[in-house]
């Protein structure tokens, strides 16, 4: 067999940035969110959910430290534990989300305990985590790029959410603001350390299958909530109208 034409620097990166068609900003509960159309149970469920990628950020940068050999990388990478944690007086990441919550109407404890964390959001944001813990630390690194397409989403919700959804109090858009810079901070370390590492062809399609396994992460957490709070069928939705699905073990 013969080898496969790698691509060069910027094919690579073009190839990578192509896979920004798979965002979920297509998904239609994204889109519902910009053109206001979502209910406020649909926002608050998008809230308590999302939640739960939040704190599992800085686990999965983390495990790509504790993998990684790489001095000056650990160094940068570090930052992104910090951001989302919080460091000096800056309130970090999860606190900001906290506050999100509140400011659509939900208590921090309600928000804190994951009770609203579907199952199938759970096991995307599990699988990404997981990921990170096995694999090298460059392929990590990698599977971050879908950050690549989210400046534009946080600056999107800026610009809708205060005339679409009037209700959702100003103090909680802290967390879009600050992300605006950090995400940009971010992906331009994950391309380079991506870009410099994965040359041969066989590499290459590898990496962007990875970065399509992360973005399946994203649309199936929307998927699982559509069911939930747009279609109305929650697990187990024939059954009961309680929410008997697992909470609070870690698996
Ligand atoms: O709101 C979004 O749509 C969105 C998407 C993503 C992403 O593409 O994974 C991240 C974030 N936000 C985000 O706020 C964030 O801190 C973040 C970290 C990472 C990552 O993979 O390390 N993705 C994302």
């Amino acid at each position: 067999m013969t080898e496969q034409t790698p691509l060069t620097r910027e094919e690579f990166e073009k190839a990578l940035k192509a896979k920004g068609q798979f965002y979920h900003t297509q998904h239609p509960y994204h889109v519902a969110m910009y053109d206001g159309s979502c209910t406020p149970e649909q926002i608050r469920g998008w809230v308590a959910n999302r939640f739960y990628y939040q704190v599992r950020i800085p686990i999965k940068d983390a495990n790509i430290l504790a993998n990684c050999t790489d001095r000056d990388v650990r160094r940068e990478w570090i930052q992104r534990i910090l951001d989302h944690d919080g460091h000096g007086g800056a309130i970090g990441g999860i606190e900001a989300w906290l506050r999100l919550g509140e400011a659509v109407g939900l208590t921090r404890e309600e928000v804190l305990s994951h009770e609203h964390v579907l199952p199938g959001v759970r096991f995307a944001v599990d699988a990404y985590v997981n990921f990170a813990r096995r694999a090298n630390w460059q392929e990590a690194a990698a599977s971050s790029l879908t950050e690549l397409f989210a400046p534009t989403i946080h600056q999107n919700r800026l610009d809708t959410w205060p005339q679409h959804y009037p209700w959702v109090k100003p103090e909680g858009y802290q967390y879009f603001r600050q992300r605006l810079s950090e995400a940009r901070r971010d992906v331009e370390h994950g391309l380079r350390i991506t870009l410099d590492t994965f040359k041969t062809r066989e590499q290459q399609d590898r990496i962007l299958e990875i970065l399509q396994f992360k973005l399946d992460v994203l649309w199936t957490m929307l998927d699982a909530m559509t069911m939930a709070y747009e279609l109305k069928r929650p697990p187990y939705h024939t059954v009961t109208d309680n929410r008997v699905y697992h909470r609070g073990i870690e698996l």
